[in-house]
């Protein structure tokens, strides 16, 4: 049988398929914009993927391509065999700053995608206190944003994101704004949670301690137009510990595959200054 040139030979690392993935900002105007460059990367189910690179090197865009919410203007992406051209509940995106609704509980603001489906207020509180329950947050049920702490509020993207069962969590350096000791508190809950919700997750970072602790594999970028320069299975049992040799090995290692690419970035942004 013939197969089909539009689509991948899918393997089992299906959960997100790219292929030749390029984006270009206000492509075919002046003020175009290269921002990634024919990345090719496939995630498995329940595969934890971080993606490292320096400042503006196309991660967040990859991520934008990824939930459906912009078009790549070059390749394609799939996820669980369907092409990615929208949005879909399969998919969740979670920001660095959480973007709750101040004027809503904190269980309106987890069932509020359920809302938007128009599912009844009685499957919508079961939802969300389930979500809650996860994130180890039922006692804020009734509170409002601003009445928690960053990384509590965290925890409730978490939970609203984990109320549509997405198949695929995509999460834009979501501790960024934390504290350091919030933030290691947030990643094992994190990985807790992963477990038991059996997602991808494609997680963005510039902390090479964050992709230590985390990831199974570390997809690495160059500076822009970024494309993948290299990719770093991690086979080590969680939790890690940070201080171990296998730890500080891949530290080291991946320092000396980020150096050059945040060298570059940083001289390409000062150009790009200079210019203005
Ligand atoms: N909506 C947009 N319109 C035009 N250019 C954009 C847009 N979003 C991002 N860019 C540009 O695309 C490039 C990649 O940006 P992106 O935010 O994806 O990088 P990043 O690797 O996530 O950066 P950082 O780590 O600093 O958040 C940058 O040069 C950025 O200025």
């Amino acid at each position: 049988m013939a197969s089909d040139p539009a689509v991948p030979p899918f393997s089992s690392k299906d959960a997100v398929v790219c292929r030749g993935v390029s984006k270009v900002w206000a492509a075919g105007t002046a003020r175009a914009h290269e921002a990634l460059r024919d990345v090719d990367l496939d995630v498995s189910p329940g595969e934890f993927v971080v993606l490292l690179g320096p400042s503006g090197c196309g991660k967040s865009t990859l991520l934008y391509l990824v939930a459906g919410l912009e078009l790549a203007t070059g390749g394609e992406i799939w996820s669980f065999r369907n092409p990615v051209d929208r949005p879909s509940p399969d998919r969740s995106l979670i920001f660095q700053e959480t973007s709750l609704f101040p004027w809503l509980s904190v269980w309106q603001n987890v069932a509020f995608g359920l809302s938007i489906r128009g599912a009844p207020e009685e499957e919508r509180r079961a939802v969300a206190r389930e979500a809650l329950a996860r994130v180890g947050l039922s006692e804020a049920m009734h509170k409002r944003p601003d009445e928690l702490s960053g990384g509590m509020r965290q925890r409730v993207a978490v939970a609203r994101a984990l109320a549509m069962r997405p198949k695929v969590l995509l999460m834009d350096e979501p501790f960024a704004a934390l504290d350091v000791q919030t933030r290691a508190k947030m990643q094992d809950f994190l990985l807790d949670v992963w477990r038991d919700s059996g997602a991808s997750v494609l997680f963005v970072t510039h902390h090479i301690d964050e992709a230590v602790a985390l990831a199974d594999r570390v997809v690495v970028f160059t500076a822009r137009p970024g494309r993948i320069k290299t990719v770093l299975p991690v086979d080590l049992p969680r939790p890690r510990d940070p201080f171990s040799p296998e730890c500080e090995r891949l530290r080291v290692r991946l320092t000396g595959e980020l150096r050059g690419e945040v060298d570059r970035a940083f001289a390409e942004q000062e150009g790009l200054a200079g210019a203005a």
